[in-house]
């Protein structure tokens, strides 16, 4: 199976990052990827809450999900959208930070949305409070599809092993993890995180992910990842934006887990 991995620098105006996103989609469907998939928050990359409260719909009236549909239908591919800001009917007026999957008949087959919030000071000029502005969701999810039974993650829910640990033990074989990582904790930790839950479930983790500058004031890593089961990093996406392509072969999982099978291996102990 071909996977593309769609790397973005999306900015503050969803209408404007469209035909970007829009054209690496086409690209990565001729280059022959049955899935396809986009970095979290493909639609708006900002920290500001009241332009977001203005340009952000709700899922229904979303053009960037209506047009990615569309896409896919046309081309007749799976789309993973690692995720969408989206307005939700949450009374205290918080957005959702929503992966969806799309089928080939341009359906939602799956959504996810965010579980852990990215709540950090990673030095003095460098803060980030997303619980002000997205409501975390309170659940996981394994879509089966043809090509694959895929667990979605986004970004900062890497760090919380557990989860990928139950979506593999639910029978997950291709973990996503929609990203927007920070500079400075993408170039001490992204790489290692990502090998470390693919060693750890015996799965394929895919991670396309937002890159560059966005505005004058946030940066994002790049470097949309591919991972085998194994740990190997089958393709690295760089910096630029643009489509990375990677061919999985699903018998690694299985084998993968007969060398190493330690999700078969937990036991119950007693403390600390
Ligand atoms: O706010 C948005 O526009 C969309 N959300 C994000 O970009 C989120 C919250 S700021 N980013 C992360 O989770 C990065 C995690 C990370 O960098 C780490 O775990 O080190």
């Amino acid at each position: 199976m071909r996977a593309g991995l769609v790397q973005l620098t999306s900015g503050t105006d969803p209408a404007e990052n469209l035909p970007t996103t829009v054209a690496h989609v086409r690209e990565a469907a001729a280059r022959g990827a049955e899935l396809v998939l986009t970095p979290e928050v493909t639609n708006i990359v900002s920290s500001d809450r009241a332009h977001q409260a203005r340009v952000l719909t709700s899922e229904a009236e979303d053009i960037t999900l209506a047009a990615l549909r569309d896409e896919a239908r046309a081309l007749g591919i799976w789309l993973l959208i690692g995720s969408l800001a989206l307005k939700t009917d949450d009374p205290d007026g918080r957005f959702a930070n929503r992966s969806l999957l799309i089928s080939p008949g341009g359906e939602i087959a799956a959504r996810y949305n965010k579980i852990h919030m990215f709540d950090v000071e990673i030095s003095p000029s460098e803060r980030y409070r997303e619980s002000a502005g997205y409501r975390p969701g309170t659940r996981a999810v394994v879509a089966d599809t043809p090509l694959a039974r895929i667990g979605l993650t986004i970004c900062y829910d890497l760090r919380f092993p557990h989860l990928y640990r139950r979506l593999a033990q639910a029978g997950a074989q291709i973990l996503t993890v929609p990203s927007a990582f920070s500079p400075v904790t993408g170039a001490a930790h992204w790489e290692s995180l990502l090998r470390a839950r693919a060693i750890e479930t015996g799965c394929f983790v895919l991670a396309p992910a937002q890159t560059g500058a966005h505005g004058p004031k946030r940066a994002t890593h790049g470097h949309s990842l591919a991972v085998s089961p194994w740990g190997e990093v089958l393709a690295d996406g760089g910096t630029d934006p643009g489509v990375t392509l990677v061919d999985l072969d699903l018998a690694q999982v299985e084998h993968a887990r007969q060398r190493i099978p330690s999700l078969d291996h937990e036991r119950e102990f007693e403390g600390p």
